[in-house]
C-alpha cells in the first residue's frame, strides 16, 4: 500500500478498515484527504474522504444526504462518523475533474472543446446546481476541480464542505438536516442504472451492510458545532493569521486557497442570526462580486457567477478572471464589466465594501465577446446571463437549461460520446492553473497607484 499523507486514523480505524483495503491517496483539499479504497465485500471502487473539519464535515454531510439520488450530484454511500477520529465519508469514485478536461482540451485538441461537446458538458453542470438549488442548497464553492467526472463522461458536483442549506431568509441557523441519532442512516437508493453493473452504485446500495459509523456522535444542532469534540470553543484564526483585511475577506491568497472558518473570531468570519452569512466563502476566480465587496446576505446567485466564469472557462480554456487578490478579482471585472455602480446594481450602496474601495473611471468596459472572440452571440447571451453584477439579473439554472441555444444546431452530444482526457487516473487530469505570481506581490500592483484615507467607516483605497 502507498504510503498516505497527513493521515492516522483512516489507516488505524477498524471500522473503516474491515470494510475497506486502501489503495493510495488521490488528493488533499484545504480540509481534507482523499483516498481511492476498494469495498472488501464487493470489489468496489471508492472514495474515502477524511475531513479534518468537524463543520466541514457536516456541512457536506447534509448537503449529499439531502441530495442522495439527485442527477449529476456526487454519491455519499456511506459514512463513519465518531469522536476521537476525522469524519470520513465514503462516495462514489470519480476519476476526473473539468479542470484535467480543459487542461487536456488546451493541450491535445487542436480547435478546443467543440459546441455540441461543450452543451452536453453545461447541460450537466446546469442540471447539478438546479437539483442544489431546487433543494435550498447553495454550493458556495462552484469550481472545475469541484466538478467531478466519471469515466462514462458523467459530471458530478462534489466537495459540499461550504454549502449551506437555506432557510427562510437568506440562511439556516438552529434546523439543521443532520442524521437523527435514534436512526441508523441507509442512503436511498440513487438512479437504477442497471447496464454497469461493476460500479453501479444502486447495486452497490442495494448490498449494503449495516452502517458501522456511529450515528449517535453526530450532533443535532448548531451550538454543539461551535464546540470542538472536548466541548471547547472552535475559534481557528484564519490561515494567514490576517484579521485586518480592508475588504471581505483574503487578500493575499493564491485563488486556491481558501480560508473561511465559521466559528473565527473575527466577526467577518462568523455565520449566525445577526451576522448573516460569511463573505469569506469560495474560489476567488469563481467569487461573485457581491462576496468581494462582503455582502453577508447573499443567495444562490452566488452559484449562478461562478457557473457563468466556469462556462467562460470551457469556452476559452483559460480562466476568466484569474485574480491574484481579492482586489485584483474586483479590478479585472470591472475592465470587463465596468465599474460597479447603482446603474449596474441598485442594490450595490449596501454591500459592507462597496464604498471602500474605488476603480480608475472605466467609460468603455471590454465586454465579454471581447475576451471570448471565438464565442458565438448565442454563447455570449447565455454567459451575460450568468455575469452580470445584479444578481437578481442572473438566470435560475431551470431557465438556463431552456435557453435556445441547447435546442440549437449542433444538438448536444449524448454522454456517451463525449471525448475524455486519455488518462482517467484521479489526480492525473486535474491540474491547478499556474499562475504567475511574480509579478504581483502585492495587492496594489498591476492597476496603476493607490491612495488609502481614512473615513468615519474605517477608510477607503482609490485606484488611479
Ligand atoms: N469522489 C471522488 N472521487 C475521486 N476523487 C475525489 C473525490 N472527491 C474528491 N476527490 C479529489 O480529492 C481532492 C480533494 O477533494 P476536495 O476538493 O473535495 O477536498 P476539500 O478539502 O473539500 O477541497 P477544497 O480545498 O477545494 O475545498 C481533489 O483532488 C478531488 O479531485
Amino acid at each position: 500500500m502507498e504510503a498516505c499523507s497527513r493521515s492516522w486514523s483512516i489507516h488505524t480505524n477498524p471500522a473503516i478498515t474491515q470494510r475497506y483495503q486502501i489503495l493510495h491517496g488521490i488528493g488533499s483539499g484545504a480540509y481534507s484527504d482523499v483516498y481511492k479504497a476498494k469495498r472488501l465485500f464487493d470489489g468496489l471502487i471508492v472514495a474515502l474522504k477524511e475531513i479534518h473539519d468537524q463543520q466541514s464535515a457536516i456541512r457536506e454531510l447534509q448537503a449529499l444526504q439531502t441530495l442522495n439520488g439527485a442527477p449529476n450530484i456526487v454519491q455519499l454511500i456511506e459514512y463513519f462518523w465518531s469522536d476521537h477520529d476525522d469524519p470520513v465519508l465514503v462516495l462514489e469514485f470519480l476519476p476526473m475533474d473539468l479542470n484535467g478536461l480543459i487542461a487536456e482540451a488546451k493541450k491535445e485538441w487542436n480547435g478546443g472543446i467543440r459546441v455540441s461537446e461543450m452543451k452536453r458538458w453545461m447541460i450537466q453542470v446546469l442540471k447539478g446546481v438546479e437539483a442544489c438549488h431546487g433543494c435550498s442548497i447553495m454550493h458556495r464553492d462552484l469550481k472545475p476541480s469541484n466538478l467531478l467526472v466519471s469515466a462514462d463522461g458523467e459530471v458530478k458536483l462534489a466537495d459540499f464542505g461550504q454549502a449551506i442549506i437555506l432557510q427562510e431568509p437568506p440562511y439556516a441557523s438552529e434546523e439543521v438536516n443532520v442524521p437523527d441519532q435514534d436512526q441508523p442512516w441507509i442512503p436511498k437508493d440513487p438512479d437504477p442504472n442497471p447496464e454497469d453493473a461493476n460500479l453501479s452504485l444502486n447495486q452497490s446500495n442495494l448490498q449494503q451492510e449495516p452502517m458501522t459509523a456511529r450515528e449517535e456522535d453526530i450532533p443535532t444542532n448548531q451550538d454543539h458545532l461551535k464546540k470542538d469534540m472536548n466541548g471547547n470553543d472552535k475559534c481557528p484564526k484564519m490561515l494567514n493569521g490576517s484579521t485586518d483585511s480592508p475588504t471581505s475577506c483574503n487578500l493575499s491568497y493564491p485563488a486556491d486557497d481558501f480560508s473561511w472558518n465559521p466559528y473565527s473570531e473575527d466577526d467577518e468570519e462568523r455565520e449566525d442570526d445577526e451576522s448573516g452569512l460569511t463573505s469569506c466563502v469560495g474560489t476567488r476566480w469563481y467569487r461573485a462580486p457581491e462576496l468581494l465587496y462582503g455582502s453577508r446576505s447573499y443567495s444562490q446567485e452566488i452559484d449562478l457567477w461562478s457557473l457563468g466564469c466556469i462556462f467562460a472557462e470551457l469556452f476559452s480554456l483559460e480562466p476568466l478572471f484569474a485574480g491574484n487578490s481579492d482586489i485584483d478579482q474586483l479590478n479585472r471585472i470591472s475592465r470587463v464589466l465596468g465599474n460597479l455602480n447603482q446603474e449596474a446594481w441598485p442594490g450595490c450602496l449596501s454591500l459592507p465594501d462597496y464604498g471602500k474601495i474605488f476603480f480608475s473611471e472605466n467609460p468603455n468596459p471590454l465586454g465579454l465577446k471581447s475576451c471570448l472572440p471565438n464565442c458565438s452571440s448565442s454563447e455570449i447571451q447565455l454567459l451575460e446571463r450568468l455575469i452580470c453584477y445584479d444578481p437578481s439579473k442572473r438566470a435560475p439554472t431551470m431557465e438556463l437549461l431552456k435557453d435556445k441555444y441547447f435546442a440549437e444546431e449542433p444538438l448536444p452530444v449524448p454522454v456517451n460520446e463525449l471525448r475524455l482526457p486519455s488518462t482517467v487516473n484521479g489526480q492525473e487530469n486535474s491540474s491547478m492553473y499556474n499562475y504567475d505570481w511574480k509579478d504581483y506581490d502585492s495587492d496594489f500592483e498591476g492597476f496603476g497607484g493607490a491612495e488609502v484615507s481614512t473615513s468615519d467607516s474605517g477608510f477607503c483605497i482609490r485606484f488611479s
